[in-house]
């Protein structure tokens, strides 16, 4: 069709459209005012009528007008007149071939539909918009309701009576106003041509909005062009829509794609069977590291996530395993989080060193905005990687920013109120991060807490932190520059072999296949129970998960309570619950890497080993050759006996001083009685100061507080 004729098109397709709209409206209910028009259905049920796809694309406003009209006539045959009819808005749906990518929306696009994916990048408040102007004719008293598609200039409207034709006038009271929302949806990086160009975004007023405020979505809208100043022909491009959809979880997307395709599901069968594929792959996650073998099994554990449980009240469980490293230098620890960063597109990467605490969870900012009053919610980092993993590198933490943290990494949502938005967005990821420590290299003898800028209480929610130390090693040494050397050569030569696809017992296995693994075994979908779930509407309550069998149950509480033992009378506590519950995600989330239906024996000794292997560098005092749990986040058993003595130091000195005061000279001196350092006191009396225990009244002398 040339040009669109509505006579034509009505001749053509007006009764195969009202037939089409009877029967849906016959079958289900109008949502939200939307009547929402289903190409993709309307032409299998009339597959001669094809041409109507394209009309569509082309003429989106006008058939609306089009569609507006036959709906009503169906409408008011079925359940008679009704003023509601005029709130009532049609919304194409599943349009064919008119898919684009952000970047390649343009100005030939102007007045069609399009179709594409993004995610919002910002979402503004739900304000009311005149959608159904009614006109009223101030001399002959005619009414006319005016469809309006353009929000930035409302049209003139004569009166269409006969012999009149005056100027109608706007009667505000009497129009019909639709929920409108303001978002800004930003290209997604995997569909970015070039990974690292800035992401494209593109404005959409998203019509009859019932508040969305994050998430990736699909998008069917009209291209609108608004002018960019009065007196110049430039215009700016946006996307009229009233119709978007949260795209579906990926583990739904993905696993379906996968459930489709039984060849690939016996590749993956085949490799849940194979011995030591958890190492395998682990290694395999991150070939342009070498080494940090552990490091590297946690990480893809970490991808693999734990079980999805669920409290009888319907309460999530956090099933995510949050990782830390505090590594030295030049080790490698960025490449390890951009690589996992773009594992999936779930997986968000950022750096601390830019965002801020807003930019990693939420941000309510003022920005300038075509409607509403600038107040616009901008999900940060966390809520992007939603049911994925966000790797957040250079992570320092303030108070500021850790009341945003701590938040979306224990309860998984975040909960944004200001500038009158309140809103909980969702933030089921788990935490990868990385930070170097202050003082340059990581210190065995000093605890975490001190040496990196992470508070106490978010620390604790890290299940598993590894120190990464840069200690010059004549053969790793070896080993790590003839893997770089031939990491180099192979992106040279283009000859793959380190960075290449592995071959397991004559299975290849390439960067495909290892995504597709850990998408089957992080959902359970090689659970067949699973499969008509996924398949359909999936219930994550009704999934069926491994569980702890009883063998396993009892390796995990006997540890538990050794180790706790160790810590009775005047002892250390070498752990806690929190490691406790650490090591349960963990062994879920082994039996998930190995396609296992129970958590058993070996699942429990592989958690409790990465688990050891942690304490070990972080929770093990070499002065009391023991575990303690408050090396990492509080202060150390031995460090706090110290504490004691220097106390009792003041305390004594003082009180031989008619101004109650101890030189710090003189503590210094007297604690090397008891095999503290100069340094050690000096620290120690820091620390004693910043607790409140000591203040120092005038330079260099001390009293207890
Ligand atoms: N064990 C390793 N195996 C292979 N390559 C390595 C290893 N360690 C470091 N590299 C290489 O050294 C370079 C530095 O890595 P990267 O930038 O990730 O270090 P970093 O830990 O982030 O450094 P910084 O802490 O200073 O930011 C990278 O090109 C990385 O590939």
């Amino acid at each position: 069709m040339v040009e669109f004729d509505e006579e034509t098109f009505l001749s053509l397709y007006g009764d195969k459209i009202r037939a089409f709209i009877k029967d849906c409206l016959s079958t289900n209910l109008i949502k939200n005012n939307i009547f929402e028009f289903d190409i993709e259905a309307f032409l299998r049920t009339y597959p001669e009528a094809c041409e109507v796809n394209d009309v569509i694309i082309e003429y989106p406003r006008k058939v609306e007008d089009v569609l507006n009209y036959l709906f009503r006539d169906v409408y008011v045959e079925l359940f008679g007149e009704d003023k509601e009819i005029e709130k009532i808005q049609i919304a194409f749906k599943n349009p064919i071939g008119c898919e684009k990518k952000i970047e390649d929306i343009s100005s030939s696009d102007i007045n069609k539909l399009v179709k594409f994916e993004g995610i919002i990048a910002k979402a503004g408040k739900v304000c009311a918009l005149l959608k159904k102007a009614c006109y009223v004719c101030p001399k002959c008293g005619n009414i006319r309701y005016i469809t309006i598609h353009n929000y930035f200039e409302l049209p003139k409207i004569k009166c269409n009576n006969e012999n009149c034709g005056s100027d109608m006038v706007l009667d505000l009271e009497e129009s019909s106003y639709i929920n409108i929302q303001e978002l800004e949806i930003q290209q997604p990086i995997d569909l970015m041509k070039n990974p690292d160009d800035p992401p494209r975004s593109i404005k959409v007023f998203l019509e009859n909005s019932e508040g969305i405020y994050s998430g990736r979505v699909d998008v069917v809208g009209t291209v609108m062009k608004k002018r960019t100043r009065p007196n110049l022909p430039v215009f700016e491009i946006y996307v009229k829509s009233n119709y978007i959809k949260l795209n579906e979880s990926y583990q739904k997307i993905e696993v379906r794609d996968i459930l489709n395709n039984p060849d690939l599901i016996e590749i993956l069968n085949e490799l849940g069977k194979k011995k030591g594929i958890i190492d395998i792959l682990s290694q395999y996650l991150i070939p342009q590291i070498k080494g940090y073998e552990i490091v590297k099994k946690a990480i893809f554990l970490q991808q693999i996530k734990g079980c999805m449980k669920f409290l009888p009240d319907g309460t999530p469980l956090r099933r995510d395993s949050h990782i830390l490293l505090i590594t030295d230098p030049g080790i490698g620890k960025s490449t390890m989080l951009r690589r996992i960063a773009r594992l999936f597109p779930q997986n968000a990467y950022a750096s601390v060193t830019t965002a801020t605490g807003g930019g990693l969870t939420a941000n309510v900012v003022r920005e300038s905005t075509e409607i509403g009053d600038g107040w616009v919610v901008k999900p940060g980092v966390f809520v992007r990687a939603n049911e994925g993993t966000a790797c957040i590198d250079e992570l320092t933490v303030d108070k500021n920013v850790m009341k945003y943290i701590l938040e979306a990494m224990e309860s998984q949502t975040i909960h944004v109120n200001k500038g009158g938005i309140n809103v909980k967005l969702p933030a089921k990821c788990a935490v990868l991060a990385a930070c170097n420590p202050k003082r340059g290299r990581f210190d065995p003898n000093m605890g975490v807490i001190e040496q990196i800028d992470i508070p106490a209480p978010l620390l604790s929610r890290f299940d598993l932190i590894f120190p990464l130390k840069d200690k010059p090693d004549r053969s790793k040494d070896a080993e790590i520059a003839e893997h770089i050397l031939n990491t180099h050569i192979e992106t040279a030569t283009k000859e793959f072999k380190i960075l290449g696809e592995l071959d397991i017992d004559g299975i290849k296995v390439d960067e495909r296949i290892l995504k597709n693994y850990i998408i089957y075994a992080r959902t359970c979908a090689y659970f067949e129970e699973n499969h008509t779930l996924y398949l359909g509407e999936v219930d994550e309550k009704k999934l069926k998960t491994p569980y702890l069998t009883d063998k396993a149950k009892k390796i995990i509480k006997d540890y538990y309570i050794n180790m706790r033992k160790l810590g009775e009378g005047d002892n250390p506590i070498p752990i806690t619950a929190r490691q406790l519950e650490a090591i349960i995600r963990l062994s879920e989330m082994h039996a998930k890497a190995r396609l296992s239906r129970k958590v058993e024996e070996e699942d429990a000794k592989a958690a409790i080993s990465i688990i050891e292997e942690c304490l070990k560098q972080i929770a093990y005092d070499p002065e009391t050759g023991t575990f303690d749990i408050d090396k990492v986040a509080g202060t150390p058993k031995s460090k706090m006996q110290k504490m004691d003595v220097i106390l009792d130091i003041i305390k004594e000195l003082s009180a031989l001083n008619d101004n109650n005061l101890a030189a710090e000279d003189e503590i210094i001196e007297k604690a090397q009685e008891y095999g503290i350092s100069e340094i050690e006191c000096e620290d120690l009396l820091e620390k004693l100061k910043k607790n409140g225990e000591i203040f120092s009244p005038r330079f260099g002398y001390y009293r207890i507080t």
